[in-house]
């Protein structure tokens, strides 16, 4: 397992670059990208290697974390070339039905191994820039086999291997992550056509709608295969959500106050039932503290002085002071114990407003 190329050096090829140098400094890693993009890795001591498809054949592992339809164009590229050693190939696409169906298909080789991959974390960023060793911290990361020697290759990702059949998979991710997606770039699209009667619709969006609508800042030549890979899954979703939004039309329509209620602490229940969970999965920040602290200098460096001893896994800070924002510093944690340690820190260090 000595040389290993990543063919897509995007937020999810680079951390995994990243992950793997953490507890294998010894294997080299050879980049695939465009030449800015291995340019930069280079530099910033992602990769060992700038490389091309044409030196797949000295390879160990090859990653293709590039979006779906590529990651499906490079298989049928690789099945054209002839292994003279045995090769693991493994992916990151976010489905796994049509990818593990192509390379079913085209990669019959002997000597060839794939794996189907995807690790159930990311975020709205992309691009090489947005590489993160502690990206995967704590999530799933899904395969298609049991392959150990994959789990002891990406051991450095400090993720949690699960292996999932792929049409679970899809229908699953259909409904925790695909279609989310769709609801949030639908929320910013339909508010963008509400503002142009009304304008104050930019200014009144408070946290709520932040937090609603983070991911539809995702890179459509991402998503597009995605949702065009599980259409049947994604289409009930979609469906589904549509009966569940007239139910709730109709409820107000009648007045039917029990039922509004219901339907609130319902959703609370579940969500707060989600939250203590053992895996977190793809929900990120599940964790979080939300500060309100005064519009001073040095005031985050204050409360990360504080914080020192604990792992804190992401940072935002919220310029705007409105009321109906949590606070604005969202510190996230690996885990309770650790959000829990910090909230009594802060409470005896300072007179600090922890929201809820
Ligand atoms: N962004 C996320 O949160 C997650 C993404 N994924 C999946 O991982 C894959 C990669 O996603 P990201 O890293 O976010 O995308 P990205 O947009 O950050 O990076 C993709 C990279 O692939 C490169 N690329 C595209 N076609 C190529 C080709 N033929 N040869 C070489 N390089 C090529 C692009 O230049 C770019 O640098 C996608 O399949 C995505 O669905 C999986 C989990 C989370
Ligand atoms: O940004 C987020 O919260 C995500 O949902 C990240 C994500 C995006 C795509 C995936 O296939 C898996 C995880």
């Amino acid at each position: 397992m000595k040389n290993i190329m990543i063919i897509g050096l995007g937020l999810i090829g680079s951390s995994i670059a990243l992950g793997i140098k953490r507890d294998h400094p010894e294997v080299k890693i050879y980049g695939v990208d465009q030449e800015k993009t291995l340019d930069y890795a280079l530099k910033n001591d992602i990769i060992d290697e700038k490389s091309a498809l044409g030196a797949v054949n000295q390879m160990d592992v090859v990653f293709l974390a590039t979006p779906l339809d590529s990651a499906l164009e490079l298989i049928q590229s690789l099945s054209e070339l002839v292994f003279d050693h045995p090769i693991l190939i493994t992916d990151t696409s976010s489905t796994k039905v049509e990818i593990l169906a192509q390379a079913k298909a085209l990669l019959t080789q002997p000597l060839v191994t794939f794996v189907g991959g995807h690790p159930m974390a990311g975020s709205h960023k992309s691009g090489v820039h947005a590489a993160d060793v502690n990206l995967f911290e704590n999530a799933y990361y899904v395969l298609s086999q049991e392959n150990e020697t994959l789990k002891t290759l990406l051991s450095g990702l400090h993720a949690k291997f699960i292996i999932v059949d792929a049409k679970e998979h899809d229908q699953v991710t259909a409904q925790v992550s695909h279609f989310p997606h769709i609801i949030a770039s639908s929320l910013i699209q339909q508010s963008n056509h509400y503002a142009k009667n009304h304008p104050l619709v930019n200014s009144l969006a408070a946290g709520g709608f932040r937090d609603m609508t983070r991911i539809a800042e995702t890179n459509s030549s991402m998503w597009t295969p995605i949702l065009l890979s599980n259409p049947k899954a994604i289409i009930q979703r979609i469906e589904s959500f549509k009966a569940q939004l007239d139910g709730v039309s109709k409820m107000i329509s009648q007045k039917d106050e029990k039922g509004i209620n219901n339907f609130f602490d319902s959703g609370k229940k579940m969500r707060q039932r989600m939250e203590i969970l053992e895996g977190r999965g793809a929900i990120p920040n599940f964790y979080d503290l939300y500060l309100s602290v005064p519009d001073e200098k040095g005031i985050v460096l204050r409360v990360l002085a504080l914080l020192q001893d604990i792992s804190i896994t992401n940072i935002k800070i919220y310029e705007e002071n409105r009321e109906d924002i949590h606070g604005q510093l969202q510190i996230s944690f690996k885990n309770e114990a650790d959000l829990q340690r910090a909230k009594a820190l802060i409470s005896i260090a300072t007179d600090f407003k922890i929201g809820e």
